[in-house]
């Protein structure tokens, strides 16, 4: 089973669209041939691409995210290299391998009695492969910036960034969703509840839940494991007024931040980005770039996963790779 495609200098030429008197941020960028050679590399952060969509059709979900990653990239590396972006920090790794899955995907059809078992059974495949090159970076010392795939790659990224520290982390995951759903086949909404179950993920917050969205079976389940599971309402912090974004940043931080921790950005959080659940009502990509900004300069955070947007389904499709494009940066600067 292929876990990844690595990328050499010649995957990423044709993103870059170069210019005299210039240079771009995929012209400064490093390269590894194996993810044993990444220990040996002075760089620090390493992009990484899921190019799946099979969890979120698992769970019911538009399909698209399969696409966010070669778009983000298209923006990423054409961003401005100066003294302020950071670009020799960065090891451009590549993608995990999802051809197989994804092809295999395509022939199950929604006609199928088992249409959403079986593609969960694919996800799970997914998963392993995610779990295992996350791991890998994390134990070469190095932070993952994950981009792109259904946000059932929480659970491989949580898994591998805990196997790499060999004990369990810590998420805090701004999102409109808990993605905290019942242990049924594995789809985009249910990740976390397995990183959970299964005791790679300690304590979990939710930023800027939606009431909307949010069963009633959930919110019990939170409040069950209420030591653990913890949440601050989008409603509360943008509508009500309760208290402010960085309140909210900070409560999600006392809870979360004492150990290591992964940071997870689902795109569907931002209204109106094109995302596998768009939302009418939600934060600004300003918002989300605070978010990321603030917790990538913690010590204790251990990776950012950038999920869920879907190019094809925004009102303008290349806002979605520059809006990943400016946390990217937010990450890293
Ligand atoms: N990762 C997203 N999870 C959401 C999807 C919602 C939707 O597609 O409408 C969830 O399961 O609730």
């Amino acid at each position: 089973m292929n876990l990844i495609k690595i990328y050499s200098e010649k995957d990423a030429a044709p993103y870059i669209n170069k210019r005299v008197g210039e240079t771009k941020f995929g012209e400064k960028v490093g390269f590894v041939d194996s993810l044993e050679s990444l220990k040996n590399h002075s760089s620090n952060y390493v992009l990484l691409g899921i190019p799946e969509e099979i969890g979120v059709r698992a769970n019911y979900g538009n399909p698209g995210t399969s696409k966010a990653w070669n778009t983000a990239l298209g923006s990423i590396l054409n961003i401005q290299h100066n003294h302020l972006t950071n670009a020799e920090n960065v090891i451009l790794l590549g993608e995990i391998d999802c051809d197989t899955q994804m092809k295999q995907a395509e022939n199950i059809l929604k006609a199928d009695k088992h249409y959403a078992e079986k593609l969960g059974e694919l996800v799970f495949q997914i998963d392993h492969k995610v779990a295992e090159v996350v791991k890998a970076i994390v134990a070469a010392g190095k932070f993952p910036i994950i981009i792109g795939g259904g946000h059932n790659n929480s659970y491989g990224n949580i898994k591998g960034t805990s196997e790499g520290f060999k004990k369990p982390i810590n998420c805090i995951n701004f999102d409109a969703h808990t993605d905290f759903r019942a242990l049924e086949h594995r789809h985009s909404g249910n990740g976390f509840s397995y990183a959970f179950e299964e005791g790679f993920l300690s304590k979990y917050f939710i930023f800027g839940l939606h009431r909307n969205y949010t069963s009633e079976a959930v919110f019990a389940l939170m409040k069950k494991n209420s030591e653990k599971v913890k949440f601050n309402l989008f409603e509360d912090i943008t509508i009500n007024q309760n208290k402010s974004f960085s309140e909210a940043l900070a409560e999600s931080e006392n809870f979360c931040s004492n150990d290591n921790f992964g940071i997870e950005l689902d795109m569907d959080a931002i209204e109106i980005m094109g995302s596998s659940a768009i939302t009418p009502s939600g934060f600004s990509v300003t918002h989300a770039r605070q978010f990321v900004s603030y917790f990538a300069k913690n010590k204790n955070a251990s990776y950012v996963h950038l999920c869920e947007g879907a190019p094809s389904t925004g009102v303008a499709s290349n806002q979605v790779g520059k809006a990943i494009a400016y946390l990217v940066s937010d990450v890293i600067s």
